[in-house]
């Protein structure tokens, strides 16, 4: 049997995209202090010094957010995905990817409502709080007494299905996200493979929404699942190290290919 990541090594032109949280970072309790890990950030560097190569990074995170975290600047040559794949960063070298979705006053002030809605019905469960997004909001129960995790996003899920119905809703570690936008991660691998023109793409992922991902890869490219849990991916690894060890691994094959 072929092996993927020797497969995938030698397509011509490779795009690698890595969800953030919980596949370069470790999970924390405060998200603006996530950052990569050593190991991740070593791998990371080295994909990049191999020719032919783009990485990106695809998260759910806001733009924003994801460029502060990821300490990432206009110098960086990593591609970004934000918003589960309605917002883009590119450098100059790369055409930005176009997304067809909008962002009216009508669903911003709906946005703005909503959160504001959402905040009243868990003000009173200790730990329960509400992450402003671009797009929408997600509703973290991490540092919620587990007992009580299921009535913060209970009652938050009731309140956006009776007022904004067509909103997509997510589920991830300890968190329920809501948005007016529908892209997803797929959506964000279709554009940068294009944008990128990319021949074979590798992505990575440990969350349910990195299967949207996962799912609409072609058998050209390669899945990995970062930790436990069902997934389409080809590949899995226990967690971040193991990512990292698979990355530099990919990087070192992909240099020898050409050597
Ligand atoms: O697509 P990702 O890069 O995996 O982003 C998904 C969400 O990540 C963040 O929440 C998760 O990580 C937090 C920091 O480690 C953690 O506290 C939380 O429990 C996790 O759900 C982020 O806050 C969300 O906006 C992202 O959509």
């Amino acid at each position: 049997m072929t092996d993927p990541l020797a497969a995938i090594a030698r397509t011509p032109r490779l795009l690698v995209a890595l969800d953030f949280d919980g596949t370069l970072s470790p999970l924390v309790d405060e998200p603006m202090t996530a950052r990569m890990a050593p190991e991740a950030r070593t791998a990371v560097a080295a994909l990049l010094a191999t020719p032919a190569t783009s990485v990106s990074f695809v998260s759910g995170r806001t733009l924003e957010h994801l460029r502060v975290i990821a300490e990432h600047d206009d110098t960086s040559a990593v591609l970004l995905a934000g918003s589960h794949g309605a917002e883009y960063w590119t450098p100059r070298s790369v055409r930005a990817p176009k997304t067809t979705g909008t962002a009216d006053a009508d669903a911003l002030a709906l946005r703005d409502a909503l959160r504001a809605e959402a905040e009243s019905a868990i003000a009173d469960i200790e730990g329960a709080w509400v992450e402003a997004k671009e797009f929408g909001f997600g509703v973290h129960s991490r540092l919620v007494d587990p007992a009580q995790a299921d009535q913060v996003h209970g009652r938050v899920d009731r309140l956006v299905a009776a007022r904004a119905p067509g909103w997509r809703r997510r589920v991830g570690h300890n968190i329920t996200e809501f948005s007016f936008r529908a892209e997803g991660k797929d959506t964000a691998v279709r554009l940068l493979r294009e944008a990128t023109e990319a021949t074979g793409v590798l992505f990575a992922g440990d969350d349910v929404t990195d299967e949207d991902a996962i799912a609409a890869l072609g058998p050209e490219d390669v899945g990995v699942k970062v930790g436990a849990g069902p997934t389409a991916a080809q590949i899995r690894v226990d967690d971040i190290a193991g990512l990292a060890a698979l990355l530099l691994s990919l990087a070192h094959l992909r240099d020898a290919d050409r050597e």
